[in-house]
């Protein structure tokens, strides 16, 4: 048996398509059913459902043999053990640097002011930060990043943008871009010597399918 491990919404949804490549069709909708193990039309491939912040997680102790991930989430956990042949070019987006309308990060990145970043992405911004030299106090947060230049609990944030409409929507500006994003394809490498021949049929479809649409 083969498993992958995917998350609900974007992750799931591109990811069907480069399955389809592979000659594999989930059978069951994760929008209308409850189940977190899904079968696919392979009697020897499943998917699994977990948070997207949890699949480096799943593949790395071998939950999953293999599974899609941000590029930003593996940063986040490190990527220790597990083996990184593709980038899918799904879910594409960047991270950035945002602050309010009216927050001067020019000046205060010139004057070397401490300023207070919130983020769920500390190791991204940690390092970010560091390199450019700016001291900065760091605010984990788990989500709604977008309410902390808001509220005054922090003066910019670290999040993700695609279109803007976000940041737009509550006033805030991007300032920085920190870096490209897009999904991975992550596998675990004890299954990639147990179960060579059905992983690697897996990862060739997936990278023609990725080639196919560049
Ligand atoms: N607006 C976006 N446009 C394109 N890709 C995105 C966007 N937001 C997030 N992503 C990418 O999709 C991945 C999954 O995002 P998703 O919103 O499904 O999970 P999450 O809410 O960030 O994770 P968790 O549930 O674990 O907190 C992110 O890690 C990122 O790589
Ligand atoms: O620039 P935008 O296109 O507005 O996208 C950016 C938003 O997308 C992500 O959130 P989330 O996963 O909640 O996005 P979603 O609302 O698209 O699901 C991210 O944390 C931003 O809040």
């Amino acid at each position: 048996m083969i498993t992958l491990a995917l998350s609900k919404g974007r992750i799931f949804d591109e990811t069907l398509p480069l399955l389809a490549a592979a000659g594999i069709a989930v059978t069951e909708d994760p929008e209308t059913s409850r189940k977190l193990i899904l079968g696919t039309n392979q009697p020897g491939v499943r998917v699994v459902l977990v948070r997207a912040s949890d699949v480096p997680t799943y593949v790395q102790h071998g939950g999953a043999d293999l599974g899609v991930t941000g590029k930003d989430t593996l940063l986040e956990h490190g990527g220790e053990g597990l083996y990184q042949p593709l980038d899918l070019k799904i879910a594409r987006c960047r991270m950035s640097v945002a602050v309010r309308a009216d927050f001067d990060y020019a000046t205060a990145v010139r004057q070397g002011s401490r300023i207070r970043v919130a983020t769920k992405y500390t190791q991204i911004a940690r390092r970010h930060f560091a390199d450019k030299g700016v001291h900065v106090d760091l605010i984990k947060l788990y989500g709604s990043m977008e309410l902390a230049p808001l509220t005054g609990l922090a003066e910019a944030i670290v999040d993700l943008v695609s279109t803007g409409s976000t940041l737009r929507a509550n006033h805030l500006v991007e300032v920085e871009e920190i870096m490209r994003i897009s999904s991975r394809l992550v596998v675990n490498q004890a299954a990639l010597k147990l179960k060579r021949e059905p992983i690697r049929s897996i990862i060739d479809a997936f990278a023609g399918a990725v080639d196919a649409r560049a």
